[in-house]
């Protein structure tokens, strides 16, 4: 495991101290860049390389009634996705990110929750593998994102499981959920809790499902073993890594959380995870899309770091 390099941020600091500006004026700009450079390991962090990661998976808690698109959309994105057609493919195109979608098992969705184990051990290892595998092990930045239809009940039962509260707390609308389908919603994750209790990370994900998630924490875990810093995405994105808390208290450590979902759930998990978003632009869509709007806010911070002037150089006494 790579940890963060603290001779490396203090440099960063220095520099940031340094430069032609009153100090601290660029805020939080100034912690990103030197976020990076801990993690990277150097005062002058490098984004030359930016990958995002959009996993896709189906889940079988969508027979409880608790989405309002069918199931068959998961499978219609991903050929968005690779048509270049969705809001993610236009956001990395902007921001300066390759783009790889992993459909996982499409046509095999995961088993209903409220019924069983969503899926078997060898499943979730199968898919955490898949995760690890996807990452590029000479990016500068991993950005991580999801496609799965149903998969905000599962985030929700994933997030009350690690976090605790109840159902209520962590439901809400997903893509547009009201009503009866939402109430569905509530239900379904209530009886999930109530059926399963797990211990770990591995036995919560086998717990609830579901691939996508499963990958996510898989990717989350090699990009660490990389010193490969990550932007998560939104709720979804969020409650699928934070299921690694479970194992270790600082395994997201090496993550931003991009941006503050719309999706109400996404604030109480931030909060729980004592973290703080890059940005809180009310977008809940998932797919990788909050990531990478932080991805141009992190080239920012990158730029003035890398490229301002210092006191000295500029010769402002
Ligand atoms: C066209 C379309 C594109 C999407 N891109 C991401 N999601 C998002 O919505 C899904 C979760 O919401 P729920 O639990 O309500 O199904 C996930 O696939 C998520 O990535 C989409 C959803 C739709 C319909
Ligand atoms: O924040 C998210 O990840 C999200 C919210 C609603 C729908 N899809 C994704």
């Amino acid at each position: 495991m790579t940890e963060f390099d603290p001779t490396a941020a203090q440099a960063a600091r220095e520099r940031q101290d340094s430069l032609t500006k009153p100090p601290g004026s660029l805020g939080r700009l100034e912690d990103l860049a030197i976020f990076m450079a801990g993690w990277q390991g150097q005062a002058r962090p490098r984004l030359d390389r930016a990958q995002a990661l959009v996993f896709a998976g189906n889940h079988g808690v969508v027979a409880q009634g608790v989405n309002p698109f069918p199931a068959e959309v998961t499978a219609l994105m991903v050929r968005n996705f690779a048509a270049g057609g969705a809001a993610i493919n236009q956001l990395c195109k902007i921001a300066g990110a390759s783009l790889s979608v992993v459909p996982l098992d499409l046509d095999r969705p995961t088993d209903d929750f409220t019924q069983g184990a969503a899926m078997s051990p060898d499943e979730v290892a199968a898919a955490m593998h898949a995760g690890a595998d996807a990452v590029d092990k000479d990016a500068d930045i991993l950005i991580l994102g999801e496609m799965g239809i149903g998969n905000s009940t599962v985030a929700a039962a994933l997030a009350a499981s690690v976090f605790g509260g109840r159902a209520e707390d962590w439901v809400g609308p997903g893509t547009g959920a009201e009503g009866e389908v939402l109430d569905n919603k509530r239900r379904a994750v209530a009886a999930g809790l109530a059926r399963h209790e797990p211990v770990s990370a591995r036995t919560t994900l086998a717990a609830f499902g579901g691939r996508e998630q499963a990958a996510i924490c898989g990717a989350v875990l090699r990009a660490r073993e990389l010193g490969l810093p990550v932007i998560l995405d939104g709720f979804i994105c969020t409650a699928a890594a934070g299921v690694l808390i479970r194992d270790d208290a600082d395994a997201l450590a090496h993550c931003l959380i991009g941006h503050e979902s719309a999706e109400p759930g996404h604030r109480r998990l931030i909060a729980s995870l004592g973290m703080q978003p890059v940005l809180s632009l009310d977008m809940r869509l998932g797919e990788g899309t909050g990531a990478a709007v932080a991805l141009m806010v992190l080239r920012g911070a990158i730029a003035c770091h890398d490229g301002m002037a210092t006191f000295a150089e500029a010769g402002i006494a």
